[in-house]
């Protein structure tokens, strides 16, 4: 053996032996994960990782390892589950500046979707995306999409007046044709829209490449260096047609607001208002790649990853920040309707006795109606409809009454676990606005609706959700009565009470029932609305 050699040896073993020791130090000294599943050696908790009802499971975890705080390892990532509201804002707010990240991994940036807000790492890209956002849907900014809220809304009534057995279908069309409108004043008819076609293949697509064994670039990050015409670069090429997708999803309505604005059709929105601006010298280029940016999150696809071992087809994520959301509460308000008719008596009392029969109502009349308030509250407890939230990520080791949480660690807030709660909201299974007013008929200060989440992170639409919900809530039910649906022979139809789940959201799946118009009147207001 040679001099040389001899050295790069004694080095090696030096650098080992160092390593080593400060593996065995650091093991002896950090304070333990919080508790959970045993890992095997490797794999970790692969196996325990649950395929769905990921809120529930962690909610089970939480009973059978006596603790609010979980812990659980796969593949080298670590994940923190919090099932508690006060560790929620302890850990996401009180320490938000350590745990405001999101889970990043390099296929994202392939696909062009590095600059979806939802997805965004922690950093001054997002602050810059995040303020344009927090500018135009905060509570007061947002009231400037009250009108197209109540259009689309009274467009929702009429047609659910005339087809009400395709309720499901008029909703989606409500929830993704406001979204629409409300960045490009772009009108859609129908969820078939080309650009609501292209957005859903660019998710689908895009959610396949992000989920686990999707695409080898997330496991050997240096492999997106290979060029596009190489044998096998398939998840390459993969990538390169969603951001070709994603591009278009971007293009189509901008050129429809820019058209619009040249031929003098424009009707306001975020994107339209933005041109104005840039066309009479005011908006900046970096401003205008910002607000293509928010508008493309709000109405078009996020996929968000989520350690599984689910079935191959079962790997898509997509999520839309704004519409999915929307239907999915919307969709547990129908169905919590036609199970408790006496919930729906009690709230057209308190609508007839405020609007009485000669006017649909407004956001202005919020105030007045405490019990559609609580309605809506409540609705958004019994279902949140992203039941785990959206990801944080931690930036710093850290420890967490008395448990290590490793830099990188993925955080789940546990929002159904929170609002499952029996301490917190007895009968937790029970659909009952009653539980938001007080013992003197007042609505209670309960008014934290969790399933926005937390932090810095926290929905930035959630003024407009808030609004867009409310308004549907009071709408149907001032006009409506839901009932079951009955079958030729005036039987009734069994309710079809599942949900389905697209990872991270909630969706209940489509049930017969029957809108039935309360009187003349109300058919009137409807068909005289716009
Ligand atoms: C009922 C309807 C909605 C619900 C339940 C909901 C829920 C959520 C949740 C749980 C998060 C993640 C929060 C966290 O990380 O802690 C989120 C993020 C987000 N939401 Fe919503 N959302 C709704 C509607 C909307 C609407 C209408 C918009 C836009 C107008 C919107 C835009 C966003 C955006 C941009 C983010 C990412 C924020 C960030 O990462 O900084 N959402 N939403």
């Amino acid at each position: 053996m040679s001099i040389s050699t001899s050295v790069i040896y004694v080095v090696l073993a030096i650098w080992a032996a160092k390593k080593l020791a400060s593996l065995l130090l650091f093991n002896a000294k950090r304070s333990p994960y919080p508790p959970g599943p045993k890992p095997l050696p490797l794999l970790g908790n692969i196996f325990d990782i649950p395929p769905n009802k990921f809120a529930q499971t962690y909610a089970d975890w939480g009973k059978k390892y006596d603790s609010p705080i979980l812990h659980a390892e796969a593949l080298g990532n670590h994940l923190l589950i919090l099932n508690k509201r006060e560790d929620a804002i302890e850990l996401l707010e009180q320490r938000a500046k350590i745990y405001s990240d999101r889970p990043q991994m390099p296929i994202i940036k392939l696909m062009g979707w590095e600059y979806n807000v939802a997805l965004l790492s922690y950093g001054d890209e997002w602050r810059q995306h995040r303020r344009i956002c927090q500018q135009n849907f905060n509570p007061q900014a947002s009231l400037k999409y009250e009108s197209i809220q109540m259009t689309k809304t009274h467009q929702f009534l009429q047609a659910l007046l005339k087809t009400p057995k395709d309720y499901d279908a008029h909703n989606n069309v409500l929830s993704i044709g406001l979204t629409m409108a409300m960045m490009y004043g772009y009108d859609i008819k129908s969820p078939h829209d080309p650009v609501i076609e292209t957005a859903e293949a660019a998710t689908i697509l895009g959610g396949r490449l992000m989920a686990p064994g999707g695409s080898l670039i997330n496991v050997f990050p240096l492999l997106r260096h290979v060029p596009l015409w190489f044998p096998g670069a398939i998840s390459r090429n993969a990538a390169e047609e969603v951001k070709r997708l994603t591009n278009e999803v971007v293009r189509i309505p901008t050129e429809f607001v820019k058209k619009s604005l040249a031929d003098g059709t424009a009707v306001s929105s975020l994107v339209t208002d933005f041109y104005e601006k840039k066309y009479a010298g005011g908006g900046s280029d970096e401003e205008e790649f910002i607000i293509k940016n928010v508008a493309y999150t709000v109405y078009g696809g996020e996929c968000i990853i989520v350690i599984s071992r689910r079935s191959k087809d079962e790997h898509m994520y997509p999520l839309k920040a704004a519409s999915d959301t929307t239907i999915s509460a919307s969709g547990t308000f129908f169905h919590q309707m036609v199970l408790n008719p006496e919930i729906q008596k009690k709230a057209q009392a308190e609508l007839d006795r405020v609007l009485g029969t000669k006017r649909l109502p407004t956001l202005a009349d919020r105030k007045s109606l405490p019990y559609i308030e609580a309605i809506y509250r409540e609705v958004l407890r019994f279902k949140p409809p992203i039941p785990i939230s959206v990801p944080h990520s931690v930036t710093t080791d850290d420890t967490f009454k008395g448990y290590f949480i490793p830099e990188g660690t993925t955080v789940f807030p546990n929002i159904w676990a929170m609002t499952h709660d029996e301490d917190v909201y007895p009968e937790p299974f029970a659909f009952k606005p009653e539980r938001f007013f007080d013992e003197n008929g007042k609505l209670n200060n309960d008014d934290r609706v969790l399933a926005y989440g937390f932090g810095r992170r926290i929905c930035v639409g959630k003024a407009i959700a808030s609004s867009s919900l409310w308004l549907q809530i009071a709408s149907v039910l001032a006009c409506f009565t839901i009932d079951k649906a009955k079958d030729e022979n005036g039987n009734e139809v069994e309710i079809n009470n599942d949900y389905e789940e697209s990872a991270l959201l909630v969706r209940k799946c489509k049930f017969d029932c029957e809108f039935n118009v309360r009187s003349p009147d109300f058919e009137r207001l409807i068909l005289e609305s716009s």
